[in-house]
């Protein structure tokens, strides 16, 4: 589990790390430094080769005393180091200001406000080199003065054009630490601002959520470990995780080791009208493939002969409205039940999500689409859900449900740290009393609790493929298949995301809906089940 954490968790950390007597401030700061410069060597072993050039630009806290740290280190390696400061030198905080000293006994220090020395991007000697941003880390309050931004645009973009890779020093200089948000205007700054990123002790929140602004994110351990647990999870430390290794954890809930089909459980997916019937199918067929021991597809009488023709393992019953549904969950073996993709949104489906959601059994069901258009229109319905309920929105859908929220998400971002795609779900599952899952290549999972999980497919997990027609069917048939295996919505919604991602990686270019539930078996066989 790749726990994420806020620069508030992380500040209690560090602090009651030096409070313990086990480090000193000066010591992380070292050992953040030498993470950095271990980072850079290990990214472009060529560097390590021959002495380079570095441009380090430091700003006026501690992530500014990191800077000084790698300054000072590439320099013992021989590197020619050209650093600017931006900031006043005696307000520096006392362990920056101290390696602050330690490399004015070394070398210069520049105004990162003042002229732009003439050849200072010239490649090193071997023709290689860095440009570090150790502007502001999870110190950064505000956006970034005009100049201050406009000068660290030209700092990117000269070392960019001479070939100099960019690392930034914890968070690239101006984004939100919490949110991974631009703080004030972004226009011009999104898109990858560092090669590079090399953080410290954990990820936080705003390297997974937001734009995605780094190439490669390296996370440096500096001898924190335990000092949480140490700690205990107090009000700072609310729990949130990367999805990316829980899987780990569930994979043996996965494996189907023994049983009939009945152990496995029975998923209804209900389906739209003629022509419209596909988004079901897929649904159903994703249900299916994650291991739901049965699957039925409900749709209204007319698009039988549709969906017979299409349909072989996935069963299939007419359901021309609610009473036909509440007939059918008299069945306590149908489990789970999913309904909204292609269901349409008329008199009909409403009925439908109504005694979905008003089942006396208050079974697991999964609302998606046309189902939550229909749940944001009407109160009723939206009164109606219950913990067993799992919502999978996208933005369009989540703006509709949750205007408010939505609109706090949407304003510009003016402080940190800043509202986030995490609180923005947290708020969202708390009001609607369910699982949510926010969809989008950060797709966040927040229970009512508090509870929440990031499912990035970001860097080394990016997934553009999934951005094509059908992809959210097909998870939402995911999600109701393992909540008939008996997955918790939370689980069931962080393990349907994980695998989602997972499968389309697996496919790769060129994926569409359908070789999604195709591409499951590979997954499960590349996790051992
Ligand atoms: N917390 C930890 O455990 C560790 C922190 N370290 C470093 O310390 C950093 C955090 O240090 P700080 O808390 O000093 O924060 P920063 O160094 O990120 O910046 C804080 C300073 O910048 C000012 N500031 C904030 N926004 C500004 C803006 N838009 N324009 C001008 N000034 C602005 C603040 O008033 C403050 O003086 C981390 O990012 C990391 O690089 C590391 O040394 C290792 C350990
Ligand atoms: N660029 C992207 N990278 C990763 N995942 C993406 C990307 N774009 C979309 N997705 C994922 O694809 C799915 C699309 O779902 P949705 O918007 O409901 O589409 P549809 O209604 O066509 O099925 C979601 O799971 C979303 O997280
Ligand atoms: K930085």
């Amino acid at each position: 589990m790749t726990e994420l954490l806020t620069s508030a968790q992380m500040r209690a950390i560090e602090a009651a790390a030096i409070a313990s007597g086990m480090v000193t401030g000066l010591e992380l700061m070292e050992r953040a430094g030498r993470g950095v410069v271990e980072a850079i060597f290990e990214e472009w072993p060529a560097l390590r080769a021959a002495p380079q050039r570095a441009v380090v630009l430091c700003g006026p806290g501690n992530n500014g005393g990191d800077g000084f740290v790698v300054a000072r280190l590439l320099k013992e390696w021989g590197w020619e180091v050209a650093l600017f400061l931006y900031g006043d030198p005696a307000r520096l905080p006392p362990d920056a200001r101290t390696n602050y000293l330690r490399w004015c006994g070394t070398g210069e220090v520049r105004d990162f406000l003042g002229e732009i020395p003439e050849g200072l991007f010239d490649a090193g000697p071997s023709g290689d080199g860095v440009v570090v941003d150790a502007l502001f880390g999870t110190g950064l309050a505000r956006p970034l003065d005009a100049r201050v931004r406009a000068r660290l645009a030209e700092f990117r973009a000269q070392g960019q054009f001479c070939g100099l890779h960019s690392v930034a020093v914890d968070m690239p200089s101006g984004i939100d630490s919490d949110s991974g948000r631009f703080l004030g205007e972004d226009e011009g700054w999104s898109g990858v601002q560092a090669d590079l990123c090399v953080t410290f002790h954990r990820p936080r929140v705003g390297h997974f959520v937001g734009e995605p602004s780094v190439g490669r994110l390296v996370v440096k351990d500096i001898g924190l470990d335990g000092i949480a647990d140490r700690m205990g999870r107090g009000a700072a430390c609310r729990e949130s995780t990367s999805a990316a290794d829980l899987i780990c954890r569930w994979s043996g809930d996965l494996r189907k080791s023994g049983g009939h089909k009945y152990t496995h459980g029975h998923a209804l997916i209900l389906s739209g009208p003629p022509g419209r019937a596909g988004a079901g199918r897929l649904a159903a067929r994703g249900a299916l493939r994650i291991g739901a021991g049965l699957v039925t597809l409900g749709c209204p009488p007319d698009a039988m002969p549709e969906n017979a023709a299409r349909l072989d393992a996935v069963m299939l019953r007419p359901v021309a409205d609610g009473n036909a549904l509440a007939e059918l969950l008299v069945d306590p073996r149908v489990n789970a039940v999913c309904l909204g993709p292609g269901l349409g949104t008329g008199a009909r489906e409403m009925d439908l999500v109504a005694a979905a959601l008003g089942d006396a059994q208050r079974r697991a069901v999964v609302l998606d689409a046309d189902a939550l258009t229909l749940v944001a229109r009407h109160p009723e319905l939206f009164a109606l859900l219950h913990e067993a309920c799992v919502l999978t929105p996208h933005a369009g859908e989540f703006a509709r449900l949750f205007p408010d929220i939505a609109e706090r998400l949407a304003a510009p971002a003016v402080t940190g740290p800043a509202f986030s795609r995490l609180d923005a779900t947290r708020a969202a599952a708390a009001r609607a009393g369910c699982v949510v899952l926010f969809k989008g290549p950060d797709t966040v999972i927040a229970d009512p609790a508090g509870r929440c999980a990031v499912n990035a497919a970001l860097r080394e997990r990016a997934a553009p493929w999934l951005a094509t027609a059908g992809s959210g069917d097909v998870l939402a048939g995911f999600i109701a298949g393992l909540l008939a295996r008996g997955f918790s919505p939370f689980d069931a919604a962080c393990t349907g995301g994980w695998l989602h991602v997972e499968a389309a990686r697996r496919f790769g270019p060129g994926l569409i809906a359908e070789d999604l539930p195709e591409a499951l078996s590979v997954v499960f066989r590349d996790l051992g089940l």
